[in-house]
């Protein structure tokens, strides 16, 4: 497993301190891996949301933006099924490479923008997020809760699981599976929400209900709308207290209507509206610290009309979570300084 040259000088260079306020400088971390499921093409997803324009968007939004290219995944020869979870060496150490990266890029003062690949990257992404922020939560939107556990899963991938590694509350319930040694789990249940669900396993439903964690399914998007949604979510991760927020945004959240090209599409998703409200009142919280757009997989949109609506859609959510807006935004001088106006941060 090897580091391409600007990356592992940027793992070089790391800070242990987590800043509050993130800077306006962004790092890009490609991460081209599928093995947390069966279907290949997801790998692809990386290079296929650059070529939507990302880069440019981003810098049209006034970033410093460093795109640190992909990491280089290997698949280990020896990786024997465990239980009937497949390739849990390979993806155990593409989690523990990716953890570093992204433990660098936000040491080094960056929001750090992680490409998937499948959504098993999750647990290194958020873990390497911790070792800088310990006290960081955690957004998942997603039409499914990834909670299985190997016991519970019902495909035995771990891109259903991912989020049953990082669980302090579930510790006992998870065998020692190989490759994941380097790890433990940090993250307790009232720190982390989940946005979009309508296809959940009978076995996370039992975890998602003992553990009480928060969550809106589509249902709940449907009663409350969207609003009122986002303003629970925050205010049950920030009341107590402001800090760094994760957000993992897996693309099948949104309808597949919109996001066609993805490995396990669920009908009924969210609208564009509601996706890039969810982003937006992120941003405004002004505690972004990593993203995650996870699942897009490019050998799955049936024309190429399919696939550029689901990588364009995934180039938006990016850019509004990193502060553009719908309504526009112009500079101003304030005491000498020249800022960024956005109207929608008046009302915060
Ligand atoms: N990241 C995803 N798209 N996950 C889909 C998970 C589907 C199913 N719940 C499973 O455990 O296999
Ligand atoms: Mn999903
Ligand atoms: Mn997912």
């Amino acid at each position: 497993m090897a580091l391409r040259g600007p990356l592992s000088r940027l793992l070089r260079f790391t800070l242990s301190s987590c800043k509050q306020n993130r800077s306006h400088s962004v790092a890009i971390l490609g991460a081209p891996f599928s093995k947390g499921q069966k279907r290949r093409g997801v790998e692809h997803g990386p290079k296929a949301i650059r070529d939507a324009g990302l880069v440019e968007r981003l810098s049209n939004l006034d970033y410093a933006v460093h795109d640190f290219g992909d990491l280089t995944f290997k698949h280990l020869e020896k990786d024997e099924h465990f239980m009937h979870v497949p390739f849990p060496r390979t993806v155990g150490r593409a989690n523990q490479l990716l953890s570093g990266a992204v433990s660098g890029a936000v040491g080094a003062g960056h929001t750090c923008i992680m490409l998937g690949g499948d959504h098993s990257l999750a647990i290194g992404s958020v873990e390497g997020h911790a070792q800088q922020c310990p006290d960081l939560c955690l957004i998942w939107v997603d039409a499914h809760a990834d909670v299985n556990t190997p016991l519970t899963s019902p495909s035995g991938n771990l891109h259903g699981q991912s989020v049953a590694f990082l669980l302090k509350d579930l510790q006992n319930k998870m065998p020692e599976v190989p490759g994941f040694s380097w790890m433990k789990p940090f993250l307790s249940a009232r720190d982390l929400v989940y946005i979009g669900l309508r296809d959940v396993d009978p076995g996370e439903h039992i975890i998602l209900k003992t553990l009480g964690i928060q969550y809106f399914s589509m249902r709940d998007i449907d009663r409350m709308g969207i609003q009122r949604v986002m303003e629970v979510t925050l205010d049950h991760l920030l009341a107590r207290k402001r800090r760094p927020i994760h957000l993992s945004f897996d693309i099948d959240a949104f309808d597949p209507s919109l996001a066609p090209a993805t490995g396990t599409p669920v009908n009924g998703g969210l609208t564009y509206r509601e996706g890039i409200y969810v982003t937006e009142e992120i941003h405004n919280t002004g505690l972004l610290s990593v993203m995650d757009v996870v699942e897009v997989n490019p050998t799955l949109g049936a024309t190429p009309e399919a696939l550029e609506a689901t990588t364009s859609l995934a180039v938006d959510v990016i850019a509004s979570a990193l502060g553009q807006t719908r309504e526009g935004a112009h500079i101003i001088r304030k005491s000498g300084l020249l800022v960024l106006y956005r109207a929608s941060k008046r009302t915060q």
